[in-house]
């Protein structure tokens, strides 16, 4: 396999679309909440708590090629592993998407985040074991705490005033 390359991304203004509104759809726009990234959620059904997350637009429907025209990420994210594999495969080579349901089918992966304020901890396992990745987040918690975000914050004011 070939190795996979880890970013952190600014995604002020860009266009996320999220494909389903179940369970997972929520998790990953729970992730995406207070990046300043403007959400539009297709599925015919959502769950409440989507809904009313701050910067989602739902658009009640079944997917069609033309819901991700223009979209920076896509996730394909149903309960439903063809029309995922459909989502996949109308992206344009130049738009990222992440298929829930199949590593192998996605351009990008979401790892397991701690974050404190601007202290980001992330984890993957290249797609081998996400509830592995979730343990380890969840040991790494507990070693980082919100100390860890006051003494970027420390450092980051040092670094200024040189
Ligand atoms: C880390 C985390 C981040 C997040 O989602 O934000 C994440 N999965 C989490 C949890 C989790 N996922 C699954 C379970 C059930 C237990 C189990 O089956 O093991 C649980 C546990 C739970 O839900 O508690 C099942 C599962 N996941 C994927 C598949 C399909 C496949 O493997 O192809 C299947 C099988 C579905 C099926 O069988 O049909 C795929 C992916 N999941 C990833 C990320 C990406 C790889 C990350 C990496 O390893 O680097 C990748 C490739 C794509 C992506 O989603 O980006 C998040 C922890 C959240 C947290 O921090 O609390
Ligand atoms: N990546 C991960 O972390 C992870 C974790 C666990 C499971 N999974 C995968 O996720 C799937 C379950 O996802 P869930 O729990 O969110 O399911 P869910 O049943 O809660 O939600 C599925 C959503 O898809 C929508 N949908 C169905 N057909 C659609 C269409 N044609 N167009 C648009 N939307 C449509 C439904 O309305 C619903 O909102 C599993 O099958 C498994 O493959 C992934």
């Amino acid at each position: 396999m070939e190795q996979l390359y880890p970013m952190i991304m600014k995604l002020h203004g860009k266009k996320v679309v999220i494909v389903g509104g179940g369970q997972i759809a929520l998790r990953k726009a729970k992730g995406l909440a207070g990046t300043g990234a403007a959400i539009t959620v297709i599925s015919p059904r959502i769950l409440k708590e989507l809904e009313q997350l701050h910067d989602v637009a739902w658009k009640q429907k079944e997917f069609e090629e033309k819901d991700i025209e223009g979209a920076h990420l896509i996730f394909a994210a149903t309960s439903n592993k063809s029309i995922n594999k459909n989502v996949c495969a109308c992206a344009d080579d130049f738009q990222w998407v992440n298929d829930i349901s199949d590593s192998e089918n996605s351009s990008f992966i979401t790892p397991a985040i701690v974050r404190r304020e601007k202290f980001i901890l992330t984890i993957s396992t290249s797609g081998a074991s996400p509830i592995l990745a979730k343990k380890l987040k969840q040991e790494l918690e507990e070693r980082y705490d919100d100390q860890m975000g006051e003494l970027v914050n420390a450092y980051e004011k040092r670094r200024n005033k040189k």
